[in-house]
């Protein structure tokens, strides 16, 4: 969950322009009033921050092994039983054929009345199915939160540097240099 908000923070750092969509989203909505998870339902655009930042920086790139226990066919493949079975997540992530211009962070194609609000399987992010993960939504709620509140109080800007910085480390792709982000506050501004 701390990867999604870091990856969360950098990317709307080092595009204003949804940072400030985000922004008029959360004054329309809360208007003075902190964020709580309350409000999260009536925020479609931070919703899709969530959702594109997921699909971009999945923290776990690869699903956990699934294991074979009889002969099978999926998609047109055959899987032999005993075979385990890794799906690439970041691949599919990055996939043309499914995402345009896939290495583009652009939280707007989640907003093409293609996807629900509610889903949370928009991306592979939380795999699919019977073992799917269990605390999506915990996830969904504390991220989006914390990421709101963070956008509702400060403005962000990247540290000079930053700009190019998708580089991962760890199983579960944190930010190999942590995010440095010089922040004004909004009742500044
Ligand atoms: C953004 C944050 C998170 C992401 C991206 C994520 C992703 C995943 C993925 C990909 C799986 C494996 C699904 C599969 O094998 O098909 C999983 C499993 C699981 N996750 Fe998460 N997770 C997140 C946060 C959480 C949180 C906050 C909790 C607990 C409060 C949680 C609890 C679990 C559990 C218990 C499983 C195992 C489910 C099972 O095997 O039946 N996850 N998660």
């Amino acid at each position: 969950t701390p990867v999604v908000v870091e990856w969360a923070m950098y990317e709307l750092a080092k595009n204003h322009g949804c940072q400030e969509s985000l922004y008029e989203e959360i004054k329309s909505v809360c208007g003075d009033e902190k964020v709580t998870e309350e409000n999260l339902p009536h925020m479609p655009y931070l919703n899709a921050v969530f959702h594109e930042t997921l699909r971009k920086h999945s923290p776990v790139p690869i699903m956990p092994l699934k294991y074979a226990h009889k002969d099978t066919e999926i998609g047109g493949y055959h899987i032999h039983k005993g075979s385990q079975i890794a799906i690439n997540i970041y691949g599919a992530h990055r996939d043309e054929k499914e995402w345009e211009d896939p290495e583009v962070w652009k939280p707007e194609r989640f907003l093409t009345g293609k996807h629900q609000l509610q889903d949370m399987h928009k991306t592979l992010a939380f795999g699919l199915g019977r073992r799917a993960c269990a605390g999506s939504m915990q996830a969904m709620n504390i991220s989006c939160t914390a990421v709101a509140r963070m956008a509702q109080e400060f403005k962000w800007t990247l540290k000079e540097g930053q700009g190019d910085d998708d580089d991962t480390v760890l199983f579960t792709t944190h930010k190999l240099q942590p995010l440095e982000a010089y922040i004004t506050p909004r009742s500044t501004l």
